[in-house]
């Protein structure tokens, strides 16, 4: 849970007193390059300190170094551009994750395969990471992300670069991860409406919207641009002159 939480670089402010509550299932962050998605994330991830608010994961307050080591093993947080040895196997990949979350060594195996089996690389798990297409490094990645049982999962334009069939693999996986609050930045407003249960619209720092995707739907009218409701809806968030095209 985010209050009031504001985020800058700097002398400048990405985010202004965002207050947000996280529930299991997928939610959706929305919105221009520069909105401030990878900064929610970051900041949500414990990566960066707030400037000012407080947060709450699994209802511990984040209050500096210590209490954020805490919570880190509870979050899954898959970067936009993560990096990896690419000489490591898939499965080195994932049990050094599992290390990194304070994973017991006895129980990596298991943790390791479960968290393969997920994103169905189990076959691929003696492949070095360089051999993997883009699809199934995303794969890696969210294999990476939820290897310690993460409460929160934070992954970052997961779907970028990766072509149709890839894309849909990955919204499989994502709806297999429900029970869990999965929060996920993205351009793209078909795997919103797809997968996510909820969808922020951020804007110069700040949600313009919070709801459904029924709800952003419901906004979709026609005479704006977009090809779809959901466009259109998006669309009418943003201010008037960067609804022109
Ligand atoms: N490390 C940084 N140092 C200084 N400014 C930064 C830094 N990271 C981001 N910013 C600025 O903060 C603002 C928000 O950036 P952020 O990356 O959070 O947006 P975003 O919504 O994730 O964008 P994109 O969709 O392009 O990834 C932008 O103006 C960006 O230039």
């Amino acid at each position: 849970m985010l209050d009031s939480v504001a985020q800058g670089y700097g002398r400048s402010t990405v985010l202004e007193a965002v207050s947000l509550t996280l529930r299991p299932g997928v939610t959706a962050l929305l919105g221009p390059n520069g909105a401030g998605k990878t900064t929610l994330l970051r900041t949500l991830a414990t990566i960066k300190p707030p400037r000012n608010g407080r947060i709450y994961v699994d209802d511990i307050q984040v209050t500096g170094e210590k209490s954020a080591r805490d919570v880190r093993d509870r979050i899954g947080y898959l970067p936009q551009d993560f990096g990896f040895d690419p000489r490591m196997t898939v499965a080195d990949f994932v049990t050094y994750a599992a290390w990194l979350r304070g994973v017991p060594a006895t129980a990596w195996p298991d943790r390791v395969a479960e968290a393969l089996q997920l994103v169905d690389l189990t076959d691929r798990r003696r492949s070095k990471m360089r051999s993997l297409s883009g699809g199934m490094r995303q794969r890696a990645g969210i294999a990476w992300a939820i290897v310690g049982r993460p409460s929160l999962v934070l992954l970052d334009e997961p779907t970028v670069g990766l072509d149709p069939r890839q894309r849909l693999q990955f919204r499989k996986i994502v709806s297999e991860l429900r029970d869990t609050v999965v929060v996920l930045s993205t351009h793209l407003i078909d795997d919103v409406g797809a997968i996510c249960d909820r969808v922020i619209v951020l804007h110069q720092g700040s949600p313009k919207f919070d709801g459904t995707v029924a709800d952003l739907e419901a906004l979709g009218e026609e005479g704006l641009p977009g090809h779809s409701r959901l466009e259109r809806a998006y669309m009418h968030l943003l201010p008037a002159e960067e609804q022109l095209l």
